[in-house]
C-alpha cells in the first residue's frame, strides 16, 4: 500500500518560487491502479521523484507498506518498482546479466532472483533472448526487458511514468497487459500518463492534479458526478480554466 500525506514541494525561481506540489495526499491499495493525471507542469514528476526518494519533500510524508520516508527511505526504495518511457538498458550486458544485476542491487538472494527471472521471463516472453546482449534488442524487446526489471525484486508498489510514450499499438498493448497483470497479482500501481483515453481504460481511480493541487479524486463515475463532465478530456479542459471549476478541496 502506498500512502502520500500532505506532500509539499516548492522550487526557487530566479524571481520568486513555484509551488510544484501543494498539500498532496492520496493512497493506493493493493490491486488498485491509480491514475495520477494532470496537464504539463501539474506536479506529477515532482511527486514521483519524492515517492522514489530522489527528491526531498519540504514537508509531508510517504508511507509504503508501513515504512515511512526519512530514516526508512531505503526500506521504501526496495518496495518500489519504477517503469518509465525513457528507461534504457546496459548494452554490453546480456539480458540475464542485466536483470540479475538489478536483482542484486535490490538485495534479492541469487537463488530467488534466478527463480523470479525465470517466472517473469516466461510471463513477458523474453526467455528466448535472455542470453543476448541487451544493446542488440529491438525496441519492443527492450521494452519487455525494462518491464521485467521493474518487477525483479517483487515490489508491492509500482510507479509507471508515461509508460506508453513513443510506443506503437503493439507496444501499448504490452503495457495494458502488464498493468492488468500487476492488478491481478495485487500490486498497488500509480500510472502517470497524458493519454487520457488509455487512462480511462486502465485505471480504477484517478487523481486530477493542477498546479500541484489535487483538484478531483475518485473513480471515473465519481469524477463524472463531481465535475459534471463525461470524459477525462472534458475534465482536463475545465481544469485549465480554473475560474470555471469548483475545487474538490
Ligand atoms: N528542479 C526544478 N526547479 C525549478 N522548478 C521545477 C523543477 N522541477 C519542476 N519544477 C516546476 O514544478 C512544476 C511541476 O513540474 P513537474 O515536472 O512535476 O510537472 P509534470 O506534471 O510532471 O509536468 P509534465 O507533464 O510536463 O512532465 C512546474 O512548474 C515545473 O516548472
Amino acid at each position: 500500500m502506498l500512502q502520500v500525506h500532505a506532500l509539499e514541494k516548492t522550487f526557487p525561481l530566479e524571481h520568486g518560487v513555484v509551488k510544484a506540489v501543494d498539500n498532496l495526499s492520496f493512497s493506493v491499495s493493493p490491486g488498485q491502479v491509480y491514475g495520477l493525471m494532470g496537464p504539463n507542469g501539474a506536479g506529477k514528476t515532482t511527486t514521483l521523484r519524492m515517492i522514489l526518494g530522489l527528491l526531498e519533500p519540504d514537508s509531508g510524508e510517504i508511507e509504503v507498506d508501513g515504512f515511512r520516508g526519512g530514516e526508512q527511505t531505503t526500506e521504501i526504495k526496495s518496495r518500489l518498482g519504477f517503469v518509465s518511457a525513457g528507461d534504457g538498458v546496459y548494452p554490453w550486458l546480456t539480458v540475464r546479466e542485466m536483470l540479475l544485476y538489478f536483482a542484486d542491487l535490490y538485495g534479492v538472494d541469487p537463488p530467488e532472483a534466478a527463480e523470479r527471472l525465470k517466472e517473469l521471463a516466461d510471463l513477458m516472453e523474453i526467455t528466448r533472448f535472455l542470453d543476448r546482449r541487451a544493446g542488440g534488442l529491438s525496441t519492443g524487446q527492450r521494452q519487455r526487458v525494462t518491464l521485467v526489471r521493474g518487477l525483479i525484486h517483487d515490489p508491492p508498489v509500482m510507479l509507471l511514468d508515461e509508460p506508453t510514450r513513443g510506443l506503437d499499438v503493439v507496444g501499448s498493448q504490452t503495457i495494458f497487459e502488464y498493468i492488468s497483470h500487476l492488478r491481478s497479482v495485487g500490486k498497488a500501481v500509480v500510472v502517470c500518463t497524458h493519454r487520457l483515453d488509455e487512462a480511462e481504460r486502465l485505471c480504477d481511480s484517478f487523481g486530477l492534479l493542477h498546479e500541484g493541487r489535487l483538484r478531483f479524486e475518485g473513480s471515473l463515475q465519481e469524477l463524472q458526478v463531481q465535475t459534471k463532465r463525461q470524459t477525462l478530456v472534458e475534465m482536463f479542459v475545465d481544469l485549465l480554466k480554473p475560474s470555471e471549476i469548483s475545487a474538490a478541496s
